[in-house]
C-alpha cells in the first residue's frame, strides 16, 4: 500500500482565461504519504491544487484519483470521491459557531451522519471542542485552521489538499497542524500540501516536488532535499536543481 499511486498528474495543461500556468505539468503522489509542492512564487503550486480540486478545468492533460481521471469533475462530484480541500487563508463563516461551522462541512452527508461524526473530528482538536459554542472568529489564527481541516475531514476524505496551512500561525501551532497532518498519513490518507515555510512542512513530508513555471523540475524524498546544502537556491526564482542523488529530475 506504501507505495501505491493515488494522485497522478499526467501532461496537465491549466490556467486562467488564455494564460496557461500549468505547462504539462506531470507528477505522482503515493497513497498515505505527505507530498510537498514547492517552488518560486507564481510557479503554479496553488493552482495545481485548485486545478484537482476541480476550480480549475484542465485544457490538456489527465488526472488520476486511483486510475480513475477526475480531471474537469465539480467539486460536489470530488467531495463524493473523497477528495477535500483547505484552502489558503481563512475560510470560515466566521459569526457562525464552531458546530455550525462544521455542521456546513457535512452537507453533502445529510445531517444525521455530520451529527454523529463531529465528535471524533472534535476528539482530534481539544482546543476548539472546548470552544464549541463560540463563533468561529472569536477561535485564535491557528484553532481556525484546526477547525478548517476538521471540517474537511468530516467528510473522511482519501486524499487532502491543503494550501499553506501555516500562514500567520506561530510555529509551535504549525507544529500541531504538520503533526496532525502527519498523523492523517500513517492512517492512510494522501496528503498533498504547499507550504512557504519550506524546511519544517520538508521535515514532515514524504516526499518534495518542486515546480518551476507551470512544469515539474524535481521529484525527490523529502528528506534529501532537506539534507542538500543548496536547498535555498530552489526558492530564490532559479532554475538551480539541487544534487540530492535519487532525484528525479525533469
Ligand atoms: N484567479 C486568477 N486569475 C488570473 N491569474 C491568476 C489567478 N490566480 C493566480 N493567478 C496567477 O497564476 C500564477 C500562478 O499562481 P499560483 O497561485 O498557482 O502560484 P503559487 O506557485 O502557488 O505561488 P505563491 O507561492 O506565490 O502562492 C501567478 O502568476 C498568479 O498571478
Amino acid at each position: 500500500m506504501a507505495n501505491e499511486i493515488c494522485i497522478e498528474f499526467d501532461d496537465v495543461v491549466a490556467g486562467y482565461k488564455d494564460f496557461m500556468i500549468l505547462n504539462k505539468l506531470s507528477f505522482r503522489a503515493r497513497r498515505g504519504a505527505i507530498t510537498l509542492l514547492l517552488g518560486p512564487n507564481g510557479a503554479g503550486k496553488s493552482t495545481a491544487l485548485k486545478t484537482l480540486f476541480g476550480l480549475l478545468r484542465p485544457r490538456q492533460g489527465r488526472i488520476l484519483l486511483d486510475g480513475e481521471d477526475i480531471a474537469g469533475c465539480d467539486q460536489k462530484t470530488l467531495l463524493g470521491k473523497g477528495v477535500a480541500f483547505v484552502p489558503q487563508g481563512r475560510n470560515l463563516f466566521g459569526q457562525l459557531s464552531v458546530f455550525e461551522n462544521l455542521e456546513l462541512g457535512g452537507i453533502t452527508i445529510g445531517t444525521r451522519q455530520t451529527h454523529a461524526r463531529i465528535p471524533e473530528v472534535l476528539a482530534l482538536f481539544p482546543r476548539v471542542k472546548e470552544r464549541l459554542h463560540s463563533a468561529a472568529s472569536s477561535l485564535s489564527g491557528g484553532e481556525q485552521k484546526q477547525l478548517e481541516i476538521g471540517r474537511a475531514l468530516l467528510l473522511r476524505p482519501k486524499v487532502i489538499l491543503v494550501d499553506e496551512p501555516s500562514i500567520g500561525l506561530s510555529p509551535i501551532v504549525v507544529q500541531d497542524v504538520f503533526r496532525l497532518l502527519r498523523g492523517l498519513a500513517a492512517q492512510g490518507t494522501t496528503v498533498l500540501m504547499v507550504e512557504q515555510n519550506v524546511k519544517s512542512a520538508l521535515k514532515i513530508s514524504d516526499e518534495a516536488i518542486a515546480l518551476e513555471s507551470g512544469r515539474l523540475v524535481l521529484q525527490c524524498p523529502a528528506a534529501e532535499l532537506l539534507a542538500d546544502p543548496h536547498i535555498e537556491r530552489l526558492f530564490l526564482g532559479g532554475a538551480a536543481v539541487p544534487a540530492a542523488t535519487d532525484a528525479v529530475v525533469v
